[in-house]
């Protein structure tokens, strides 16, 4: 039986800081919200209830790193990137990009900073244009933001298709002659070609061949170490983020549940949750038979009406009266790093074998169980 006497100590005084350091954020989001009306009602249509796919989160995104934001389909992942891209107006909540308020900043404003922050789409297929070739697609944020290059457009065009691993002769193919995973580097050369300060990747190898996903990764890499560009990488593979980011958000119905730095998150992790989701990613270095599952019982609530107090205790086999009346801060916990933030009363242990009972898992996250598996559930 798991200990639940033990509830969250959040260490004294100490402010939620997400890293180390001095150094400034280059995108602070707090209490970020989206909730998407329910229309209803006849003849006159009124909003009778909201779809709160996100619901007051709050991270930070530092120059150059990655970081990974993972959780079941449905949890707000997409949602949030959409809202820090600008793709969607937020509901609540502030985006501070560079220390300004671009939470509800107009187009006007706007204009100068979206050749700043970009976004790399899960689909490449329905992403690019199939009317317009590869040039006018690549040199497309250029045109759009006036932008001419030393040597002109085409020029820089053919530069950003050898950078990608692309033949810079086919400047004047179609999306159709390419393979997936070819038309993914064409979007990583567009989200790119203005020299962006933020990608926001969403699932961007999930609709890709298993054979391709490495490749497209590592591509993503190197644009993020070479040119300094910092990601936020979403994905529910939780076996690509932990390649690919530095530091780890784990989502549940609209919330951040945990957030802390890669090995933290993988090797020590606090919440129940991610504690859940990592026991279903096969590890290679745990003998299969010793491996400890943890399923989780039922499904995802409805984000229409998520559970009062915590949103995970529905599924949580530690929760407790409290769980449901008090909504547990995301706070530091005793013995977790600095920057190590975790929204639970009855926090793990920060080992992945602490625990030994079993519970049943929801056929939602049997997907993880295969790291092949990446098609969305
Ligand atoms: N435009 C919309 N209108 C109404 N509800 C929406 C809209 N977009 C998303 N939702 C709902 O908001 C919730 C969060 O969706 P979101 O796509 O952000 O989750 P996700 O974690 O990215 O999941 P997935 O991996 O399946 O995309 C879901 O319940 C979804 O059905």
């Amino acid at each position: 039986m798991s200990d639940n006497s033990k509830t969250t100590t959040a260490v004294a005084d100490s402010v939620p800081q997400q890293r180390n350091g001095s150094e400034a954020p280059l995108m602070k989001v707090s209490g970020l919200t989206k909730h998407f009306p329910i229309k209803g009602g006849f003849p006159i249509r009124r909003t009778v209830g909201a779809v709160k796919a996100v619901d007051g989160v709050d991270f930070e995104v530092y120059p150059g790193e990655s970081l990974g934001l993972v959780g079941e389909s449905g949890c707000g992942k997409s949602t949030t990137g959409r809202l820090i891209t600008r793709l969607y107006e937020p509901t609540a909540g502030t985006i501070e990009y560079q220390g300004q308020d671009i939470s509800s900043a107009d187009r006007r404003k706007l204009a100068p900073i979206r050749s700043e922050i970009q976004m790399i789409f899960q689909d490449p297929y329905a992403s690019l244009n199939p009317r317009q070739t590869v040039g006018t697609i690549i040199s497309g944020p250029m045109e759009i933001n006036g932008i001419n290059p030393p040597g002109g457009r085409e020029k820089r065009v053919r530069e950003l298709l050898e950078i990608v691993g692309l033949n810079p002769e086919h400047y004047n193919r179609f999306p159709h002659e390419f393979s997936g995973g070819q038309r993914q580097r064409i979007g990583v050369a567009r989200a790119i070609a203005l020299q962006p300060k933020l990608i926001v990747a969403d699932e961007p190898v999930s609709a890709l061949d298993v054979s391709i996903q490495a490749q497209v990764v590592n591509l993503l890499q190197e644009v993020q170490r070479e040119m300094g560009i910092a990601f936020v990488f979403i994905a529910h593979d939780l076996a690509i983020v932990r390649h690919f980011s530095q530091r780890v958000a784990v989502m549940y119905l609209g919330k951040i549940v945990e957030i802390a730095d890669r090995d933290s998150i993988y090797n020590r992790p606090r919440h129940p949750y991610t504690h859940a989701l990592l026991s279903a990613v096969p590890d290679a270095d745990i003998d299969a038979d010793k491996r400890e599952r943890i399923r989780l019982a039922g499904d995802v609530p409805s984000p229409i009406a998520p559970p009062s107090g915590c949103r995970f205790r529905t599924r949580c086999w530690k929760a407790t009266e409290k769980c449901a009346t008090e909504e547990p801060p995301l706070v530091r916990i005793q013995g977790s790093k600095e920057g190590h933030l975790t929204a639970c009363h009855y926090p793990e242990e920060g080992t992945i074998s602490a625990r030994t009972e079993d519970v049943v898992m929801d056929p939602g996250l049997k997907a993880l169980e295969n790291e092949s598996d990446i098609s969305k559930s």
